[in-house]
């Protein structure tokens, strides 16, 4: 009931609250992301990072321990108004309001992940329950950049999703295989449990400029050892075969994966197979005729063939790779001219 006040007639009616501020739902109706990079200091990291900032609507958040990746591959974002980089290792607890998980953060390269076995399985389990922890807290969807190892050395091929792999629980790459294959569990154990919308992209070798020069990877190790004139070193047999992707087209598969609908796991890959003898044979014809090419000892467990099947990628995300290997091994040869200091001889 309404009282009469001292001070005149008023009536002290319980009155609806003022109309918020427009700005206060603001956040709903702009369309603005914002999306979280882990590992985006990296090769594949720093070019999704690149196509993420092309887009005006997106705010890109780097959080990289520098293990493997730089700042220099995100140097010509660092103080744009949409751009931050955060030192940060993913095997501690990470809070930021997010709307997007992108989690790369992992050593790629054998040579780097066997490095330090431990914390490469540490960074897989750890590191993804983690972001899975964030993506729960802040309701994000988040995409895991799974592997071709956990197919560890196939018996099927070329390997469809469908195939549960043969791996080595106890090798020297276990740390990254199995690492990656408990990433996938934890995944879809958050998805199942809590609902956390989830992707997977199950990634096939990948090639192309900012990979480092001396990552011990196929690639970047023929491309650098031709340009400093040194022998090719095939690991023998050198009849081992893999399936190579060129990085733009391996981010337009990550960005279509975490825009659509469907949770993966997905192979995100270049079908083009090749053994690492017509590998060394292609970087000689198109680089340094005159290299050399050297039979060196292999590492052990080494997958003997890699190829994708890409059927659920052409008809669930309508991607297929575009770039062939001839025609990205001189993308990167140019990156790498600039970074080794070798110009081309003409
Ligand atoms: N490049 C490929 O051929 C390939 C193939 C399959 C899967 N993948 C996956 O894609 C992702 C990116 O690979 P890449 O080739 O760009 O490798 P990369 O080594 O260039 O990048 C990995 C990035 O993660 C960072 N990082 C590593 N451990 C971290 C930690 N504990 N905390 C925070 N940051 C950490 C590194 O510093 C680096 O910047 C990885 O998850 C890798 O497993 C890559
Ligand atoms: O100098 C070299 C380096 C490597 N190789 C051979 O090239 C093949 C490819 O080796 P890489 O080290 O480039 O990469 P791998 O295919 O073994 O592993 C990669 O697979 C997919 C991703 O998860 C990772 O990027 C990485 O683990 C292997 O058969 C290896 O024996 C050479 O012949 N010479």
């Amino acid at each position: 009931m309404a009282k009469n006040s001292a001070n005149g007639d008023h009536q002290t009616t319980t009155k609806p609250p003022p109309t918020p501020s427009p700005l206060r739902f603001s956040k709903f109706f702009q369309p603005n992301m914002r999306i979280l990079v882990t590992g985006g200091a990296g090769f594949i990291g720093s070019h999704l990072v690149d196509k993420l900032m092309e887009n005006e609507k997106n705010e890109v958040i780097v959080v990289d321990n520098f293990f493997t990746g730089s700042k220099d591959n995100l140097k010509k974002w660092i103080g744009h108004p949409r751009f931050e980089l955060r030192r940060h290792d993913v095997t501690e607890p990470l809070l930021v309001e997010v709307d997007k998980i992108y989690h790369l953060a992992c050593p790629a390269s054998p040579i780097f992940y066997k490095y330090n076995a431990v914390k490469t399985i540490k960074t897989n389990v750890i590191g993804t329950l983690n972001m899975l922890g964030l993506a729960k807290r802040v309701g994000a969807r988040i995409l895991l950049t799974s592997t071709s190892e956990v197919y560890g050395d196939p018996l099927v091929h070329p390997q469809p999703e469908s195939y549960w792999g043969n791996v080595n629980p106890i090798g020297v790459r276990s740390c990254y295989d199995e690492g990656k294959r408990v990433a996938e569990t934890l995944m879809f154990d958050y998805h199942r449990q809590h609902g956390i919308e989830i992707r997977i992209a199950r990634i096939f070798n990948t090639y192309g400029p900012r990979m480092n020069i001396d990552d011990g990877r196929v690639v970047s190790n023929f491309i650098a050892q031709s340009l400093r004139d040194e022998p090719l070193t095939v690991q023998a047999p050198g009849t081992q075969t893999r399936s190579f992707c060129y990085v733009s087209d391996m981010v337009d598969g990550l960005i279509r994966l975490m825009e659509g609908d469907n949770t993966g796991p997905i192979n995100i890959g270049n079908p083009g197979e090749f053994t690492m003898i017509e590998l060394a044979e292609l970087v000689k014809e198109l680089i340094s005729p005159k290299v050399e090419i050297k039979m060196v000892e292999n590492t052990p467990d080494d997958p003997r063939q890699r190829k994708p099947d890409i059927t659920k990628a052409k008809e669930l995300l309508g991607w297929e790779p575009k770039v062939k290997l001839r025609d990205g091994l001189p993308l990167m040869e140019e990156d790498f001219r600039l970074r080794l200091g070798v110009s081309k001889k003409i």
